[in-house]
């Protein structure tokens, strides 16, 4: 295997089309309706437009959630709501049609792809269709030691390219980002606060249960403690992915970043998708131009990494679980947006405006007046 150089994504990852984007908003300008006058849908149409390099854009009918699953050992500490080792059981539940992003892609008819990274459990127990790319039974405990080898990060990161490129090869038009974790948020904290240069306490969010005090108060020393292991290694992000991330965060990481090679334009969920998000902008800072952030969740760690990027986010309904489900909940606005752009009439041109009416003709008009001096 070639070693990876992280530094060709920055040549690669090219802007969405500046001319199209201009044709989009000329286009948008001779509609019906004012520009402006649909508000963030129409930012997110001629968005679209430019990464889809199209006027009129197309409608989205291919789109897919893809979520990359994995334990984190840090969970061991007390710091999630749910038990260390439990992401292969939400990953069943996933498949099995009883998590909120099951009930929601079920009715958006969208299908959900989920990739097995570092799940604690028995691949056997796992449905069939869960993707297999694990490179280790739960990533590192992240407080003492590293979440991967270099090894096991670079594998990580190749196979979220790898699923980058598959999507892109099958005529997927839009992904929705998520993640399946136990811990996940406690390290994507950890990375959120190594590249903004801020303290523990500023990223450490409650998560998606609602954790009580103690609990927060764990998961702040623990990202403390993950934050001296993160700054020896702060300007390579490999290494950075393999000290504090994991395998689910690293893949999430190569997926992004490829997704933006393969102009694939890409929704971003919550707080573990903004942290891999904003390692994938260090590497290359283009990148963030072809992802939409779905919406705030409320995580001052997605806040602190949009900001970074000036993502700014749809919308604010504060769903904190995870798995793609507040992403998704962009998607029925992206595809309004897509439909409102292609399909709102245009205005008639001047020229083509059909004849208009004579002046409205006064009691004294020039033919009463003829008709008169006649009589
Ligand atoms: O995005 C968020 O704001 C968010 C906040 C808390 C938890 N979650 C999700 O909940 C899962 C477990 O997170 P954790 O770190 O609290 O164990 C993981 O899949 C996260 O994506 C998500
Ligand atoms: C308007 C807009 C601008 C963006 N820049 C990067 N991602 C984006 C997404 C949208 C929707």
């Amino acid at each position: 295997m070639s070693s990876l150089n992280l530094d060709d994504f920055t040549d690669l990852i090219e802007r969405p089309d500046g001319g199209v984007r201009r044709d989009a908003e000329a286009r948008r300008e001779r509609q019906i309706v004012p520009p402006g006058a649909l508000g963030r849908l129409d930012d997110l149409g001629e968005w679209l437009a430019a990464a889809q390099s199209a006027v009129p854009v197309r409608p989205v009918e291919r789109p897919r959630v893809v979520l990359f699953a994995g334990d984190h050992g840090v969970a061991e500490l007390g710091v999630s709501a749910r038990p260390a080792g439990g992401a292969g059981e939400l990953v069943r539940e996933v498949l099995e049609g009883g998590r909120p992003v099951s009930v929601l892609a079920r009715r958006l008819g969208v299908p959900v792809r989920i990739v097995d990274m570092a799940l604690d459990c028995d691949p056997e127990t796992l449905p069939e269709d869960v993707v297999r790319h694990r490179v280790r039974r739960g990533s590192g405990r992240i407080d003492v030691e590293d979440a991967l080898t270099l090894e096991e990060a670079e594998t990580a990161f190749r196979a979220g390219v790898a699923v980058a490129d598959e999507e892109a090869d099958s005529g997927t038009d839009l992904v929705v980002l998520g993640d399946v974790s136990v811990g996940g948020t406690t390290a994507a904290g950890v990375l959120v606060a190594a590249l903004c240069g801020v303290d523990a306490s500023v990223v450490t969010g409650r998560g998606g249960l609602a954790i009580d005090d103690l609990a927060w108060m764990r998961k702040c020393a623990a990202i403390r403690d993950a934050l001296r292991r993160a700054r020896p290694v702060l300007g390579d992000q490999l290494r950075l992915l393999a000290a504090v991330g994991g395998a689910d965060l690293a893949a999430m990481t190569g997926f992004l970043l490829q997704s933006a090679v393969r102009k694939l334009p890409v929704v971003l969920d919550g707080v573990v998708t903004a942290a891999c998000a904003l390692v994938a902008q260090r590497i290359a800072f283009r990148a963030p131009d072809w992802w939409l952030a779905a919406h705030d969740s409320g995580e001052p760690g997605q806040a602190k990494a949009l900001d970074r990027m000036a993502l700014e986010p749809l919308l604010t309904h504060g769903v904190t679980v995870g798995e793609g489900a507040g992403g998704l909940l962009a998607l029925p606005l992206v595809q309004a947006a897509a439909a409102l752009a292609a399909e709102l009439p245009e205005k008639p041109k001047e020229s083509e405006k059909p004849e208009e009416p004579e002046e409205p003709v006064g009691p004294v008009g020039p033919e009463v007046s003829e008709a008169a001096a006649e009589q």
